[in-house]
């Protein structure tokens, strides 16, 4: 479509276009014939009638009750008829790809000016790159997906693939050795845990968490048992498969009988006569890109304990989704698994030897949701920095209030916190053998799962507030708060509720305590 012929109008100008059937106004330097639109404006057509609004300039009233996004789509950007004379816009929109000028709504590595030694350059030209890659192709698609519930459209799943960030997200390993990561940005060699930071924590700002998860969060916790403990074969196919994206994998451990009590689990695999077949029936629930997924890492009792088994879907398995409070764009699936017969090649780790093939990958599950739990909070930091700025009340902007800027502080301080703790964690995660992290550090990423995911609650309710009703609708200026609010209790539950994971911690430090210690 051709775009229109803009003119230029002195404000003079425009101020004649004053009345109900001419009607003209200006929004950031740029003017707009709302004669007839004004009919349509969800906002009622009132509003455009107001003494302050007809021929006259808009931009704060604009502000304060929308996004600039609005501006943008299509059927109301075609309402701008010209510029005003002499002047330029101010604000400015979405840039994909661009880092944010708010204060705090970069990690201090992100903001001019900062310093930190954690990331080299090869962890910049991959933050470039990601952030790109998500703005052009992955967040028009998790706003849609999160809204029709659909699963995330597979040319988004492709394209991933053909930079392969599903295999980084599996963190640094054999698994990325020949492949060219990002377009080459950074070797497979060279790729470390800051790396695989800067992957989650770009995916992390999303705004879509329901969306989020169905974007392969599968893969993160359900390959890594077939990466550590399947034979070469399975192994290698199931991981070209996965990592290509052409299938999906689930992590199916929790049932509706228990969750973290791994022992309760009722799901049962017992061998065929001739022993060369388990046997798996039972259920499980919750489990995170079930209703798409083609192999399900299944925590099984067997005879001599608790077995994991990697299970692919058919005869005997089903699944169907669950309504969670976020989108079903994650697949959440309840599964039944009937007479399912397996060959006992796919058992993965020693039979019996479940529970060491599950807390294995513990560790690195948790650390991935603290990087993407530091980031999505970062955005909604960044939501309330802007809201308060733009939003007047009694006069004055929101952030001229104190109590506004109390709650401002302990965001910051929080997220701030938050994130630097995560770096250091990483740092030692860089810097240790993945048995040493197991000893080491399984406390301490408790503990920051922990801490990070009462910091995101905390966050949540102070931006509800700091928006009002805006904060609980899920259109307009506070829908990613309202978002927010509604999906923030998965990453408190998901990798092992807060509380769990805070005594883990402690008893961790406990059990390391130096028997000579006294006051
Ligand atoms: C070109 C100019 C405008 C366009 C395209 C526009 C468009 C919209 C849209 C799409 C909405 C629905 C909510 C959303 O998606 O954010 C809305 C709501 C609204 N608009 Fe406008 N609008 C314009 C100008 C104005 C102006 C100048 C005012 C006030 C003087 C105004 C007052 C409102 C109000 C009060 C609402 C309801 C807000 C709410 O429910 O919180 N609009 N407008």
């Amino acid at each position: 479509m051709a775009s229109k012929q803009l003119r230029e109008y002195t404000r003079d100008e425009v101020a004649k276009h004053n009345k109900a059937d001419d009607l003209w106004i200006i929004i950031d330097g740029k003017v707009y014939d709302v004669t007839r639109f004004k009919g349509m404006h969800p906002g009622g057509s009132s509003v455009f009638l107001d003494e302050e609004i007809p021929g006259q300039d808009a931009t704060e009233a604009f502000y304060a009750l929308h996004r600039h996004e609005v501006l943008q789509r299509p059927q109301y950007a075609r309402l701008q008829i010209g510029t005003v004379t002499g002047e330029e816009s101010v604000v400015v929109a979405r840039v994909a790809g661009a880092l944010s000028k708010v204060p705090y709504a970069e990690p201090t590595w992100l903001t001019g000016g900062y310093h930190s030694s954690y990331y080299q350059e090869s962890h910049r030209q991959l933050q470039k790159a990601m952030r790109e890659f998500v703005d052009d192709v992955v967040y028009p698609d998790a706003q849609l997906r999160e809204e029709d519930g659909k699963r995330p459209s597979p040319e988004v799943i492709e394209k991933m693939a053909d930079l392969n960030i599903h295999a980084m997200r599996m963190g640094p390993g054999k698994h990325l050795k020949g492949k060219t990561l990002m377009n080459g940005v950074v070797t497979p060699e060279g790729f470390d845990y800051f790396h695989e930071l800067v992957v989650s924590q770009e995916i992390g700002r999303l705004g879509a968490r329901g969306y989020g998860d169905g974007l392969n969060a599968g893969v993160v916790i359900g390959l890594p048992p077939v990466l550590n403990f399947a034979n070469a074969e399975l192994r290698k196919r199931v991981s070209e498969e996965v990592l290509s994206g052409r299938k999906f994998i689930s992590l199916a451990i929790s049932e509706a009988f228990a969750g973290s009590d791994v022992q309760g689990l009722k799901t049962t695999a017992k061998k065929s006569e001739d022993g060369k077949y388990w046997i798996i029936n039972g259920t499980k629930k919750w489990i995170t890109n079930g209703t798409f997924s083609d192999y399900f890492t299944v925590g099984c009792k067997t005879e001599d304990g608790f077995t994991c088994i990697l299970v692919e879907r058919g005869e005997g398995v089903e699944t169907k989704p669950i309504k969670t409070s976020y989108s079903s764009a994650a697949g959440t699936a309840y599964i039944t698994f009937e007479n399912v017969k397996v060959p006992v090649e796919n058992t993965l780790g020693p039979e019996g030897g479940g529970i060491f093939v599950i807390l294995s990958n513990f560790n690195h599950e948790r650390w991935v949701m603290c990087c993407s739990s530091a980031r999505a909070q970062r955005t909604i930091v960044e939501e309330c920095l802007k809201w308060t700025a733009q939003r007047k009340a009694f006069g004055k902007p929101l952030n001229s209030q104190a109590v506004i800027r109390a709650k401002l502080a302990n965001m910051i301080a929080r997220v701030e916190s938050v994130q630097t703790w995560l770096e250091n964690i990483t740092y030692q995660m860089n810097n240790m053998s993945y048995k040493e992290q197991a000893s080491k550090l399984a406390g301490p990423i408790g503990l920051l799962k922990m801490y990070s995911t009462r910091c995101a609650q905390d966050t949540a309710r102070d931006a509800v507030q700091i928006f009002g009703g805006r904060g609980i609708t899920k259109t307009g200026m506070g829908r990613f708060i309202e978002h927010y609010y509604r999906t923030i209790t998965f990453d408190s539950l998901l990798g092992g509720a807060e509380d769990v994971l805070g005594d883990l911690g402690v008893r961790q430090a406990i059990a390391k305590m130096p028997k000579n210690a006294r006051l």
